[in-house]
């Protein structure tokens, strides 16, 4: 039996299942299990290379910051691109008129965003159905995706493209489950927790890590954890690289045919935009929301009794310190580093003299003041 065969039976299975006490275990095991598999048919994918079978679209990664449009067919994917860059995507009424990736740039507040119109993908797609691989593959690549959905389409449209991003190994606006694992090779599993956990019994836990053949291990739960969520933590135990966190905001095109109450319950969604291609609604408020979303900062430089660059900023993304600049500007620098002046958002006072570890913020100006060496 294949993978995703073995996938889809457990899926039926769990629909079928009654929650209660009783049955508690078994949908654990279940749940367990379901997430092994879909972590080995990733994995399967990721070997298997070329072609439709889950590579990404060979766009070269370029500009400050990549976006990825993920949706199903003719929400408007092409549409957006033309309207935001300078490329050109075809448009037209018939699903999968976009086959391939097609690139373009938006200059946002001096940064180069690089934005991928891609296919629509269809339910099923991350078990192999048309490109949807391939288009998943890409928007793993990305710093946000941008989920495009039709503001009059069905009602669980988000809910299933994130199902089937999930199956593939990426985790929308999410943080890492809160669990620290460390295997050892003596004493057993141990397991700590400083939270009550609901979800989860000794017996289920270690089950689930006899599985992976880890018999000693110490485990410290931070958060009621699902199954699903240690699962997460042991896969990212063997393959750092299976299991992706990114930023995903969500845009309902075609607002120009649904009613002002259908649109009022969208526009209050989280990370959520509301547009029209067609009549270029909301555009504007759509790409400063794309701003906040992809978080990025600004950072100017100055030497010593001149003005700052305001031309020529650096572009980072938020949690950037110190040192990440002064890497961007030369991959020596760091080391002849003696302190930093910073004056903006992120400075008590204007300036601070501070460290590489200092955290800079949108706007910062900086002077690196470095250290007098021998030559
Ligand atoms: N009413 C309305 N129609 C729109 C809007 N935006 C796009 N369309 C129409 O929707 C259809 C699909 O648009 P595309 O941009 O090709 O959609 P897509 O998501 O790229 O489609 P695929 O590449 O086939 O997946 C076209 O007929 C567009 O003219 C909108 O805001 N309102
Ligand atoms: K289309
Ligand atoms: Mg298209």
């Amino acid at each position: 039996m294949s993978i995703t065969q073995k996938i889809k039976d457990i899926e039926n299975e769990l629909s079928r299942t009654q929650k209660n006490k009783r049955t508690e275990y078994h949908i654990g095991l279940l749940k367990g299990k379901l997430a092994r598999y879909r972590a080995q048919l990733v994995d399967q994918i990721a070997k298997s290379g070329g072609g439709a079978s889950g590579a990404s679209f060979e766009v070269a990664k370029s500009g400050d910051a990549r976006v990825a449009l993920v949706g199903f067919p003719s929400v408007g994917k092409s549409s957006l691109l033309n309207l935001l860059t300078d490329s050109e995507s075809a448009i037209a009424q018939y699903e999968f008129t976009t086959l391939t990736c097609v690139p373009g740039f938006l200059t946002l507040h001096g940064a180069r965003i690089q934005i991928l119109d891609l296919p629509g993908i269809i339910r099923g797609a991350s078990a192999g159905k048309g490109r949807g691989r391939q288009v998943i593959a890409t928007a793993r690549s990305a710093d946000l995706i941008v989920m495009v959905l039709d503001a009059g389409g069905h009602p669980k449209q988000k809910e299933y493209l994130t199902a089937e991003l999930e199956t593939m190994g990426i985790r929308v606006n999410r943080q890492k489950p809160n669990i620290g694992l460390r295997v050892k090779t003596s004493g057993g599993v141990q397991i700590n927790s400083t939270v009550p956990l609901t979800q989860l019994t000794p017996e289920l836990i270690k089950h689930l890590i006899h599985d992976y053949k880890i018999f000693h291990c110490e485990l410290l739960f931070h958060e009621d954890a699902a199954p699903e969520d240690l699962i997460d933590i042991i896969e990212l135990h063997f393959r750092p690289s299976s299991r992706q966190y990114l930023r995903c905001m969500y845009v309902y095109n075609k607002i120009d045919i649904t009613s002002m109450e259908e649109l009022n319950e969208l526009a209050h969604q989280e990370h959520t935009a509301v547009i029209s291609c067609e009549l270029k609604l909301n555009l504007d408020n759509f790409v400063r929301q794309l701003w906040n979303e992809l978080g990025l900062v600004r950072v100017y430089t100055k030497t010593r009794g001149a003005d700052p660059d305001f031309v020529e900023g650096l572009v980072m993304f938020q949690g950037a310190t110190v040192n990440d600049v002064c890497l961007q500007i030369h991959r020596n620098l760091p080391s002849i580093v003696k302190h930093v002046l910073v004056w903006g958002r992120s400075a008590k006072y204007n300036p601070q003299q501070v460290g590489l570890t200092h955290q800079i913020e949108d706007e910062d100006v900086i002077e690196v003041v470095k250290r007098i060496t021998a030559d």
